[in-house]
């Protein structure tokens, strides 16, 4: 059942915003992000082979439970893990968008070296860095929950085509608190916010991450970004959907406009 507030009329303490199909377009994640990822994957790990953050990630891989699916794809198993082993089984998981979190870390550290040398500008809808502007102005606090890691998020912010956005951003969520379409991330979200859940709005294009969110207790809306999936009419008049953040410029805090 949609819920009977619309945008203009919201009001919330904290907005958390997904990125990829919402402050950010698929195809800047899937064309471009992913791709640089896959390319230099192989060079990092043999650059970074042995030091204790790659150590980590390697040990942290193997325990996913998607390793023996892909060692079982292989012709020979390989004789033991090395820079060829890991480097395959990366590039298996980006194929497959699967958001396994010791991955997602090796992501941003990719990516790191692409935003520092000027090969990668996080791309942000036109109109994020306004909408971003006035909720800091009305008092509201901004926080980011994507499958993408903490670190990589603050790179996508910190480097953006519209400069940097990371000043208005007080907090960032990533997989360690939990995966987006369950209940309990959203739970421990509003925990670590020390915020109630209904005065938190998550922003997404994935209506099961919208559904997990709004099942602890926070409001949802969803973004129909272009080049984002189509929606069913089921989920359209489930949540509230938007195309941009515009009709959120106004939000504001509780205290101006009590919860009805
Ligand atoms: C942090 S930028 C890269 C985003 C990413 O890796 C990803 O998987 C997108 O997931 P999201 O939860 O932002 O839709
Ligand atoms: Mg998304």
């Amino acid at each position: 059942m949609i819920s009977a507030m619309t945008s203009s009329e919201r009001v919330a303490k904290v907005v958390l915003v997904d990125i990829e199909g919402t402050t950010t377009s698929i195809s800047f994640v899937h064309d471009v992000l992913f791709p640089y990822a896959k390319n230099n994957v192989e060079k990092f790990l043999r650059d970074s082979w042995g030091g204790d953050d790659t150590n980590q990630i390697v040990q942290d891989l193997q325990q996913v439970p998607q390793f023996s699916d892909y060692k079982n794809t292989l012709c020979a198993l390989p004789a033991s893990v090395d820079v060829k082993l890991i480097t395959g089984f990366v590039r298996y998981l980006i194929d497959k968008d699967l958001k396994v979190t010791p991955m997602k870390t090796l992501q941003g550290l990719i990516w790191a070296q692409g935003y520092g040398d000027g090969q990668l500008k996080g791309h942000v809808f036109e109109d994020v860095p306004a909408a971003f502007q006035a909720w800091c102005a009305a008092g509201l606090r901004i926080g980011v929950y994507s499958s993408g890691s903490v670190a990589a998020q603050k790179l996508i912010f910190g480097n953006s085509i519209a400069g940097n956005l990371e000043t208005y951003l007080s907090a960032h969520f990533d997989t360690h608190v939990g995966h987006k379409q369950e209940q309990q991330s959203y739970e421990n979200i509003a925990k670590a916010l020390a915020e109630d859940p209904q005065h938190i709005l998550f922003l997404t294009d994935i209506p099961g991450e919208a559904a997990a969110a709004r099942s602890a207790g926070l409001q949802a809306i969803i973004l129909q970004r272009p080049g984002n999936a189509a929606l069913t009419d089921d989920q359209k008049s489930s949540f509230e959907v938007i195309t941009d953040f515009k009709p959120l410029q106004n939000l504001k805090l509780p205290e101006n406009k009590p919860l009805a």
